[in-house]
């Protein structure tokens, strides 16, 4: 029996202009929440649709709880948020769940029992009984949410399950998803919301230009790179660009009152007295040096903004 909730094996889908995600590998592992991220257009949403046969594979192999994409038995346990959701607006919220509920044959006694209790989970109590169409957005997803739940599904695909939320909106789902996880249950996060990501997903998977850059644990991804935070005074034009190989990235933080603070990416931290003796020759006057854990903002941008195809 497969250890992973999904795996994916040269997952291709191309639409249009070669748009789309190519040759996507990748393990999740049962139990964890795996946070899939990526800018704008990265190919997120066309990962997760081909992967739940909404659309189909160009090449490749993709499975979910051992049973291939191909066969109806991978969709059995699982639940799906979309990225863009739309739902039967003259319905109640009830109905529309009541709908699912049969959709997924479940029998009328458990079907009630879960819709009231995901009713009042998601933050719809109250509103269950009103129409769809004088939901808000945010309630609108909150209902989608109650949807991809109601069937107790193993695995649960959300596709930026917290973009029409507001900050105590997005709180609760980060507190339902941590549930989910202490539960046992997969959780496969698509975002671009990094804070979102920084606080719940054990695993993470870096996605650009269709193509998976990095993937792994993310502690093992936090310390692939050593970061330190520099403050400067001094003519900084530049500074960094005849820098030797070991310093990796650059980028200002903030100015204040003629000091500059930077965050400088190095190979590995014995780095940091090559890089003190780098910016003294440069003529710079260095007050600060601080080594620091790289939040995922930073994970993020150094993987992206990296050539190559690499694997944690
Ligand atoms: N049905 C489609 N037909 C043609 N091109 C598409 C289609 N769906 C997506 N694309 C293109 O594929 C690329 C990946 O889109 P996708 O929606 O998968 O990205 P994403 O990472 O989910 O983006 P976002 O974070 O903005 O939601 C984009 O360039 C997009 O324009």
């Amino acid at each position: 029996m497969s250890v992973f909730a999904i795996e994916t094996k040269g997952l291709t889908k191309l639409h249009s202009k070669n748009r789309g995600c190519r040759n996507i590998t990748l393990q999740v592992q049962k139990g964890s929440v795996f946070g899939f991220l990526g800018p704008n257009g990265a190919g997120k949403s066309t990962f997760v649709r081909t992967l739940l046969s909404l659309i189909h594979p160009t090449e490749g192999e993709g499975y979910i709880l051992g049973h291939s994409i191909r066969e109806i038995a991978a969709r059995n346990r699982v639940g799906y948020l979309p990225e863009l959701f739309r739902y039967p607006d003259w319905l109640t919220g009830r109905q529309l769940l009541d709908l699912h509920g049969d959709l997924c044959n479940l029998s009328h006694r458990v079907k009630k029992k879960r819709i009231d209790k995901l009713i009042d989970r998601v933050g719809l109590a109250g509103r269950g009984d009103e129409k769809i169409k004088g939901y808000s957005k945010g309630m609108q997803q909150r209902i989608g949410l109650a949807s991809a739940l109601l069937s107790d599904p193993e695995v649960i695909f959300l596709d930026e399950p917290t973009s029409a939320l507001d900050p105590i909106g997005r709180k609760e789902v980060r507190d339902l998803i941590c549930e989910l996880r202490d539960a046992g249950k997969t959780v496969f996060l698509n975002s671009h919301l990094l804070s979102e990501a920084e606080t719940i997903c054990s695993h993470i998977g870096i996605i650009n230009h269709g193509k998976l850059i990095v993937q792994g644990k993310k502690q093992d991804l936090s310390s692939i790179h050593s970061q330190v935070l520099i403050t400067l005074v001094g003519k900084e034009e530049a500074w960094w660009k005849s820098a030797p190989s070991w310093l990796t990235h650059c980028e200002k933080r903030q100015r204040e009152g003629g000091r500059t603070t930077w965050v400088v990416t190095l190979n590995h931290l014995d780095n940091v007295p090559d890089l003190v003796s780098y910016l003294a020759e440069k003529g710079l006057a260095v007050y600060q040096v601080t080594p620091q854990a790289p939040m995922l903002e930073d994970i993020f941008m150094y993987w992206v903004n990296r050539k190559g195809d690499e694997k944690v």
